[in-house]
């Protein structure tokens, strides 16, 4: 079979995987934005200017080499109510993922700077869509119906959708387990409910903005405080700006990447540890839900850079959850970091586990099974 080669341009990072029978070639593309974005690309690292995303792509193709392809696969967040599976990519397509723009300012823009590049320079080869809502096509009504007037929601497509639906869909296969609660914690963050399988509700709504606090987005907010906000002078695209780029960890603690704020608290910083308190309490205050709402639940799953990652966290997150069944095996949680295998570092009822995510090979399986 002729190579996948997958794009995934996340909010702060582009990912990509070159897929052949017999071999996987990783690259990933951090600090994008910076003059000192950072390149690793199948076991060497580079530093460089990379200003936008667009940049980040004529820096993989240089990297990159292949003659022919089977398809590209792209990942692309909001799929709205019309792309619940993979979809080849043509100018309706193209068009319907910029429509959706506004529902996801961070990602549906870079994602089809993707598209376009890659349409560009391969156009006989398909491009094929995967939509991060798609796996979240199963949750009932009953999740995801906000309480506003009927006919204005139906009007504008106000309802929630949810986001990391490839990831969660890759990680609940990885787990082979029916009843799962997922936090996919990376940039963005958002927790999932999976029972039989199936999505059946999640953290982030009608855009990647609800829910869990994230790199640098806020996640829950009572929905007066724009209002506020509104009558206190700023205006709404401000009030965007700060909400989607400028909040989460950034807006708590000044910087937005998990790791400089685990060193921030670490040098005594009060602002980055109370941060961490407030990221930690509210994933258990969404485990506290989703243990409502899916029962049996088998196992709690950790996922994505900080997720897989960060030790800590996770003990701050479990840590007071005895009395539901979640327990840590301190020295297993300790030593599951960075390790590429799905983990056991649980001792309770309901097993915690580690399972790196893999939305690049997810992708690619989706893309090729639809060409
Ligand atoms: N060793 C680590 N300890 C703590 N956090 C980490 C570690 N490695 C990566 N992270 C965090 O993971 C986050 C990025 O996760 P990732 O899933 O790659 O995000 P995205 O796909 O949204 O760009 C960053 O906040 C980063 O600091
Ligand atoms: C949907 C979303 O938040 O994605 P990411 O975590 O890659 O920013
Ligand atoms: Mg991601």
């Amino acid at each position: 079979m002729k190579p996948v080669l997958v794009v995934n341009s996340g909010s702060s990072s582009l990912k990509y995987q070159l897929i052949s029978e017999n071999r996987t070639i990783k690259g990933l593309i951090e600090e994008i934005g910076s003059d000192h974005a950072r390149l690793r690309h199948d076991g060497h690292e580079e530093t460089r200017a990379a200003k936008d995303h667009d940049d980040a792509l004529a820096w993989m193709l240089e990297k990159l080499e292949f003659d022919e392809l089977l398809a590209v696969g792209h990942r692309v967040v909001h799929g709205g109510t019309k792309y619940t599976g993979p979809t080849i990519v043509d100018d309706e397509v193209e068009a319907g993922i910029e429509e959706l723009s506004p529902l996801a300012p961070l990602h549906n823009p870079v994602n089809l700077a993707g598209i376009r590049a890659l349409r560009k320079l391969l156009p006989d080869v398909p491009q094929v869509a995967v939509f991060d809502t798609a796996f979240h096509a199963t949750i009932p009504a009953v999740a995801a119906t906000y309480a506003l007037p009927l006919d204005l929601a139906e009007t504008h497509g106000i309802r929630r959708y949810g986001f990391h639906g490839t990831s969660c869909q890759y990680v609940t296969r990885r787990a082979n387990l029916d009843n799962l609660i997922i936090c996919h914690l990376g940039n963005g963050a958002s927790a999932t409910a999976v029972r039989d399988g199936r999505s059946v509700d999640t953290s982030m709504g009608l855009s990647p903005l609800e829910g869990l606090v994230m790199g640098t987005r806020s996640g829950d907010l009572d929905p007066a405080v724009p209002f506020h906000l509104i009558r206190a002078g700023l205006d709404p695209a401000a009030i965007e700006d700060i909400l989607t780029k400028k909040s989460g960890l950034r807006g708590l603690a000044g910087a937005s990447d998990m790791r400089a704020v685990r060193e921030k608290a670490a040098n005594g910083d009060e602002d980055a540890e109370r941060a961490l308190d407030v990221y930690a309490y509210r994933i258990r205050k969404y485990i506290g839900a989703f243990l409502a709402v899916v029962p049996g639940v088998q196992a709690l799953v950790f996922t994505a850079g900080v997720g897989e990652n960060d030790w800590r966290l996770r003990a701050e997150v479990c840590g007071p959850l005895s009395h539901l069944g979640i327990e840590l095996d301190e020295d297993a949680n300790r030593a599951a970091v960075g390790v590429g295998e799905p983990t056991s570092i649980g001792t309770g009822p309901i097993q915690v586990l580690v399972i790196p995510t893999d939305e690049e090979s997810e992708i690619a399986s989706q893309a090729a099974a639809v060409v």
